[in-house]
């Protein structure tokens, strides 16, 4: 076998790797004008070769950004250096179907792309190599393990039975609502309530129709104060901020409240049996209170307060006169 012989053959296979590889390989001269289209690319464009050769690329792929493909190539044909593009970045360069039979639930293909200098014999370099890389697996999974790390921490701060926050979920917004009323000088009040003789609601009606209840408070807490400021604290114990509202109008709104809670007993009117009834306690936000800790405890004393003066009521915690 002689010498060219062999070096015939080896192009060849050069060719065919070229063709079957499975990474797209585009070469481009110094006006963007295509030169080698490869299979993966004829494949994913329904473009094939003998159509992509001699095209420019922005008037074939509108949707590629030329400002940015230029700022990209640039110093490949000038300092004859590699440059990249990752999907972090730019979802994709060309925008392909996604043709993956387990990440299908993409529309596109997700692609990172190197960019090489192709020297001439005279080291020039007026043509560059687009390697185009399908990363759709790598970037599906990496959105995957994002929604369950969302999911996971609304798991660990969401109540399931009312939606509303639990005491971790809540503890971040009465420290943040603490924070910035303390600094801007704001009234803003802090309200705990517990459901009264709860045990025996649940010994006579089940702990099914309890949870019912309990899920109702919820919806009358997102009804009246919202998601965000409110959140169940602990089996039957709720909280809610109330931000603009000094002592006085915070125990205004937990008297409301308290009355919507007596509105769940309708039709249950008969004599000795267990009613629905909640005591409150309400701490409104002074100057002296050094902590969202202490904050909450003061509503929590409010709300000891008002079940040892017979539960169905409301206290508002007195601040020591400064
Ligand atoms: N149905 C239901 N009951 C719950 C849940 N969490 C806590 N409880 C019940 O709430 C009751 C709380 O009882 P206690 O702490 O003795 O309080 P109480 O009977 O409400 O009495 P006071 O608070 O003193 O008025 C218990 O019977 C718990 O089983 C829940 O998720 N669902």
């Amino acid at each position: 076998m002689s010498e060219t012989h062999i070096e015939i053959g080896d192009i060849h296979w050069l060719m065919d790797i070229l063709q079957n590889i499975d990474v797209g390989l585009v070469v481009l001269d110094r006006d963007y004008n295509i030169h080698v289209w490869n299979g993966f690319m004829e494949s994913h464009s329904a473009i094939s070769p003998q159509k992509a050769k001699g095209q420019n690329l922005f008037k074939l792929f509108e949707e590629i950004p030329e400002a940015w493909f230029r700022q990209k190539s640039e110093p490949v044909f000038q300092l004859k250096t590699r440059t990249f593009t990752i999907w972090e970045q730019r979802p994709y360069l060309f925008r392909f179907k996604n043709s993956r039979p387990i990440t299908g639930r993409t529309a596109f293909m997700f692609q990172n792309t190197s960019i090489i200098p192709l020297e001439s014999l005279d080291r020039q370099v007026n043509h560059i190599c687009v390697i185009i890389y399908d990363v759709t697996d790598i970037a599906v999974s990496r959105a995957d393990v994002k929604n369950a790390n969302k999911t996971l921490t609304e798991i660990q701060s969401k109540d399931p039975l009312t939606g509303l926050w639990n005491r971790a979920g809540w503890e971040p917004q009465l420290i943040q609502q603490f924070n910035e009323c303390q600094a801007a000088g704001n009234e803003c009040s802090l309200v705990t309530f517990d459901l009264d003789n709860f045990r025996a609601y649940n010994g006579h009606f089940g702990h099914q129709q309890g949870d019912q209840v309990l899920s109702n408070i919820g919806k009358l807490l997102e009804k009246a104060v919202g998601l965000r400021l409110s959140a169940r604290l602990g089996g039957e114990v709720f909280g809610l901020l109330l931000p603009g509202q000094n002592g006085e109008q915070a125990t205004a709104t937990a008297e409301k409240l308290r009355r919507a809670v007596l509105l769940l007993n309708s039709g249950n009117d008969t004599p000795n049996i267990p009613k629905i009834t909640a005591s409150f306690g309400v701490a409104s936000l002074a100057k002296d209170t050094h902590s969202a800790h202490e904050w909450l405890q003061s509503a929590d004393k409010a709300l000891y307060h008002a079940k040892e003066s017979g539960r169905n009521q409301t206290t508002l915690y007195q601040h020591r006169p400064s």
